[in-house]
């Protein structure tokens, strides 16, 4: 073992490096649905082979090597749609390391703010917080904006009556990026009568993507939150402060300080720490 040390080259652990962050991000990726179970079931299957195959269990052996092979095809059928948005975020490089720093904490006070106002006045209002996948291709028409987010500029956006105030808003890291945005509505059939369309968006655009995204409700003035498909309802601001930051801070924080030490790498020490 120690004898095939010296052998390792800097090539070798680059390789090593990028094939563990790639099962790291499949990994994640697949703990967030249901395909995890399925996975475990794979793994026990191959395990069970190999003991087969070890103990000259022939004809076990033999049933469950096409068992696999069969169920390969089943799940490339069955998991279409998570196949599918997993090879949307590789293409799309999102693995979000290169794109610019930026304070979460501030892009969540002002999105909390702006709801809390909104909330008192009964302005709706649906804002679609960004994270890892993009929602370009879910996200239809809408105006580009690109403004640093802030509670003023959701309210201008969202005031009724406006050319913009129907739809949804996109927030791409620090910046609304775009508003009056049509979401794909959610096809949960368990939600009851009363979700309505605002809601079923959030929801929707939730299933698709793992965005989160914010509901103030234009009749009754409350506050929810989607993310994973699920609703939580009647929020107080402090309540919705609290699960963005747990849902968002510590995911950004761990981003920057990577996209820092990437930078600082690529750039060497002449690097400005906080520049934008
Ligand atoms: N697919 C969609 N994408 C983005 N926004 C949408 C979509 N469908 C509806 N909306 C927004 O929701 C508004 C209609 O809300 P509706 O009353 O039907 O839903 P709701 O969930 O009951 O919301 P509220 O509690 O605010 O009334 C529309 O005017 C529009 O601004």
């Amino acid at each position: 073992m120690l004898n095939v040390l010296p052998q390792i080259t800097i090539r070798d652990l680059i390789d090593i490096g990028i094939v563990s962050f790639l099962i790291y991000r499949v990994l994640i990726y697949l703990s967030k649905t249901r395909a995890i179970q399925i996975l475990f079931g794979i793994m026990t299957i191959v395990m069970l082979s190999v003991l087969a195959k070890l103990l000259d269990l022939y004809t076990l052996s033999f049933l469950l090597n096409n068992v696999l092979t069969i169920g390969i095809f089943a799940i490339i059928v069955i998991f279409q749609p998570e196949i599918r948005k997993l090879l949307a975020r590789l293409g799309e490089g999102q693995m979000g390391l290169f794109a610019q720093r930026y304070e979460a904490e501030k892009v969540i006070d002002e999105i909390v703010r702006a709801s809390a106002t909104m909330s008192q006045d009964k302005i709706g209002a649906l804002i679609v917080i960004e994270r890892d996948v993009k929602t370009d291709s879910y996200a239809e028409a809408g105006t580009e904006i690109d403004g640093e987010v802030s509670k003023e500029l959701l309210i201008t956006i969202f005031w009724p009556g406006t050319p913009l105030h129907d739809g949804a808003v996109i927030v791409r890291e620090d910046r609304i990026k775009k508003a009056g945005v049509f979401l794909p509505l959610t096809l949960n059939t368990k939600l009851p009568q009363v979700v309505g369309t605002r809601h079923r968006a959030a929801i929707g655009i939730t299933e698709e993507t793992d965005a989160i995204a914010v509901i103030v409700s234009e009749e009754t003035g409350n506050i929810s939150i989607a993310y994973h498909g699920k609703l939580i309802k009647n929020l107080e601001p402090q309540r919705l402060k609290r699960i963005l930051k747990s849902l968002l801070v510590k995911e950004i924080e761990t981003k920057n300080a990577i996209k820092e030490l990437i930078t600082t790498f690529l750039k060497g020490e002449n690097v400005e720490k906080d520049s934008r």
